[in-house]
């Protein structure tokens, strides 16, 4: 089970992450509570491991924003939320980054539909933290794909059992307060989402 903690800002909270068996961790570089200039995710993904994927997350933006942004962050990877046409993978495949696609259950359930590496199928509002009918995407989806949306310590491994995912992302499940995450709670996600059955 492949897992990601998005919304980092703070040292500790990756260290946190990293020392948990994170897989991915993410940093918003888009409107949100959780927002973070690229020069704080420079800082921040520095001190990731290797092994660990950094990911610049974006929704909206041009390319050419994007493409400077995750750049001044040096990044390994940038996730695109939303609408995002095709062009928009295409013109920033150059980099050589991982690319992440993140939408709603309403979008493309195919990952690669869109020139993507990653996939993640998501609640209507991202980082909104409100569950949904994760069930609903069981079967549909392929390649490798993240469920999230409203996914916490106590509900992953009922979100895995239901949706069948090959992993998942959470923000606000580990969080106290929207933006501010919790060191405990990250620990408990990445142990319980570990725990879960694994994509069948
Ligand atoms: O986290 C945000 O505030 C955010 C804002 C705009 C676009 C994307 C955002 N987050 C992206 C993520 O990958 C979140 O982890 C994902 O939406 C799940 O969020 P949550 O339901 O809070 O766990």
């Amino acid at each position: 089970m492949y897992v990601k903690i998005c919304g980092l800002r703070e040292p500790g909270h990756v260290t946190a992450a990293v020392e948990a068996g994170a897989d991915a961790v993410g940093f918003v570089l888009t409107r949100s509570p959780r927002r973070i200039t690229p020069a704080l995710a420079r800082e921040l993904a520095a001190a990731v491991p290797p092994h660990v994927l950094t990911v610049a997350v974006f929704a909206g933006e041009t390319p050419d924003e994007m493409r400077a942004a995750a750049l001044e962050a040096g990044v390994r990877a940038v996730q695109l939320h939303g609408d995002h046409p095709r062009e928009d993978f295409a013109a920033l495949r150059d980099l050589g980054l991982t690319l992440v696609r993140a939408g709603s259950a309403s979008a493309d359930p195919r990952c690669g539909a869109f020139g993507e590496d990653l996939l993640i199928v998501d609640a209507p509002r991202p980082g909104s933290g409100e569950p949904w009918d994760w069930a609903a995407v069981r079967g549909r989806t392929t390649g490798q794909w993240m469920l999230a949306g409203g996914l916490d310590p106590a509900n992953v491994a009922e979100a895995v059992d239901a949706a069948r995912p090959w992993g998942v992302d959470v923000s606000s499940g580990v969080e106290t307060a929207p933006g501010v995450k919790d060191a405990g709670l990250i620990r408990e996600f990445v142990a319980a989402a570990r725990a879960a059955a694994p994509a069948r």
